[in-house]
Order: C-alpha cells, then structure tokens, then sequence
C-alpha cells in the first residue's frame, strides 16, 4: 500500500517532534484534525511527543468559582486554589480530552503531567523583577521553574510504539505540584530530547506581521528579525515570551522551532517537510 504524504515519516535517526498544543487549540474546533495528523505522523514511524496548555479554559474556570485571575508577564500567579483549578483543567479534562482525540485516530496516547514519572522535576521560582510590573520582585505563588526532564520516561513511551501527551504542571521533590507555562515546559523537552523540530500549535496561522490580518504570516523568521518585531511593539503579548523562550531554544540545539495555527487536515506533515509553507519557521 501507498503512504501518502500525511504519513511519509518526517524524522529518521534524530530526536523526536514536540508539538505543543495550547489550551483553545485543545479545546478547539481542529482538534480532530490535529488527532488525525498526530496519528498519521506516530503511525507512520515518527517519534513525537505531545505537550499541552489550557490557560484559557483555567481562566474561564476561575472565573465561575470567583477565583481572582492575576497574570504578571504573561505568568499566572497561582496560589492554592488557582493550582487546584490548573490540576481539575489542564491535567483533568483537557488531558482526557486530548488522549480521547487521539484514540479516536488511531493513536496510543498515554496521558501524563509532571508528577508522572515524574516527567517534570520543578522548583519554586523565587521572586523576582518583571520589567512590566515594576522595580519590586514579584512572588508568583505555586509558578515553578523546570529542574529536570525523566528523558527516559519519554524514551521508553515512544520505542513502545505509544504517545506521550504531557500536561504542563511540574513536580517538586517536597511533593509540591507547580504551574509552568506549556510553552517553557515545550522549548525544554525539545533541549532535553534533542528534539528534531520543535510545533507550536496556537490560535494563529503563525507570527504575522499585523496582527489584525491573519494573511500578513510571515513564512520565515530569523532571531534578528524577531527581536525587531517585538521592539517595534508588531508582536505582543503571548507571542513575545513564545518567540523568546524559542530563540533560547534554538540556541540551546533544537533544531527547527515553528509557529502555527488554524491548521487544516495535513498542514502538520506539510509544515514539517515544507517548513514556512503553513507556519512560521524560526531561523538561528
Ligand atoms: N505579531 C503577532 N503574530 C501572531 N500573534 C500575535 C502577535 N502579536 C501578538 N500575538 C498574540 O499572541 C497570541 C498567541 O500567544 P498565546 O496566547 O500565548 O498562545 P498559546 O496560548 O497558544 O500559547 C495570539 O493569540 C495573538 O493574540
Ligand atoms: C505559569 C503559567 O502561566 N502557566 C500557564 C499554563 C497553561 C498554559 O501555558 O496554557 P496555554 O498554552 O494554553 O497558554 C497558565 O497558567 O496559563
């Protein structure tokens, strides 16, 4: 039987894919065709591993419990309750949600957060100074820093054939679970596994030149030229700490980091062997 170019493999002898899916993305009209391309991709040989967020929908819980929501540089202060509602959303539903996706196309997800393994050893990140709130050092509360990645966990999921889908939460040696943003716990599995590409799946087609016009993507992107796009205040707000914590990794030896959106069935594969052609491709 034929492969079609949804299921020709996209690595071979390097590391494997991360693709991190952001929380509407999950909870998104294109989740089943994300499922479909993911299984195609792991049924076709390649390795991968799945990273998730859900800060929207943690927002939105917050908000029905009468949670106050406060973010300082793109960071969720998390006190007790607040983790409790990351614990019930992004290592709840949106994990069930998103491996039920994935059975559903064929895939053998196996749902994990940082405490599983633990895949994710945190720390407490201590205060300190946000350039957009201040001279004061914030506390963020229960916000952790990555310590460590369980490589092998990950490593022995993938050779039995199966998917790790890992929610963004970490875990301290004291017990402790911490919230860390789904982008910085992508970029460091993607170090960590010597990751061959490295997807950033979100709510746009990729960076865009204006933000209001979702044509103005722009298909490839240097380090130079992102910095100047946030300098010139063209990229904002989420995109500034994505676009940061990438060109770290890049630096760090991840190979191709790309930023995409609104995908239609085979844009992933497609993106992976055309890169610019869907997204926007990150060049050192
Ligand atoms: N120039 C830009 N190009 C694309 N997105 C941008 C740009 N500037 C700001 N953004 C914002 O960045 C958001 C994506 O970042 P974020 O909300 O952190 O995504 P996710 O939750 O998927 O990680 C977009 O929804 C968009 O509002
Ligand atoms: C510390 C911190 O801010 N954590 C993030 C984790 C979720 C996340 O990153 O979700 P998305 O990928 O959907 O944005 C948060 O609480 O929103």
């Amino acid at each position: 039987m034929s492969q079609s170019s949804a299921e020709a493999p996209v690595t071979t002898a390097t590391g494997p894919l991360v693709i991190k899916l952001g929380g509407e993305v999950v909870g998104g009209p294109a989740l089943a065709i994300l499922s479909s391309d993911l299984a195609a991709l792991t049924r076709a040989g390649t390795r991968a591993i799945v990273v998730h967020g859900g800060g929207a929908q943690a927002t939105r819980l917050q908000e029905r419990l009468g949670i106050p929501v406060r973010q300082v540089a793109g960071q969720r202060v998390t006190d007790a309750d607040t983790l409790d509602v990351m614990k019930m959303v992004v290592a709840g539903k949106l994990n069930v949600d998103l491996c039920a996706a994935l059975v559903a196309a064929g895939a053998r997800p196996v749902g994990l957060h940082g405490a599983s393994g633990p895949a994710l050893s945190a720390v407490k990140r201590p205060p300190q100074v946000y350039a957009s709130a201040g001279p004061e050092p914030v506390d963020l509360g229960l916000v952790g820093d990555i310590t460590g990645v369980d490589r092998g966990l990950l490593e022995l999921l993938g050779s039995g054939g199966y998917l790790p889908v890992l929610a963004c939460l970490g875990a301290g040696a004291d017990g402790q679970a911490y919230n860390i943003n789904a982008d910085t716990v992508a970029n460091r599995v993607a170090v960590e596994l010597g990751a061959a590409g490295l997807f950033l799946v979100s709510d746009v087609p990729g960076v865009l030149r204006d933000v209001s016009d979702p044509a103005s993507r722009i298909p490839s992107l240097t380090v130079a030229e992102g910095r100047a796009l946030i300098a010139s205040g063209a990229v904002t707000r989420g995109m500034i700490p994505k676009l940061e914590e990438s060109f770290a990794a890049l630096a760090e030896g991840v190979r191709r980091i790309h930023i995409l959106g609104r995908l239609k069935p085979g844009d992933l594969a497609r993106e992976a062997s055309e890169p610019g052609s869907i997204g926007t491709v990150l060049i050192p």
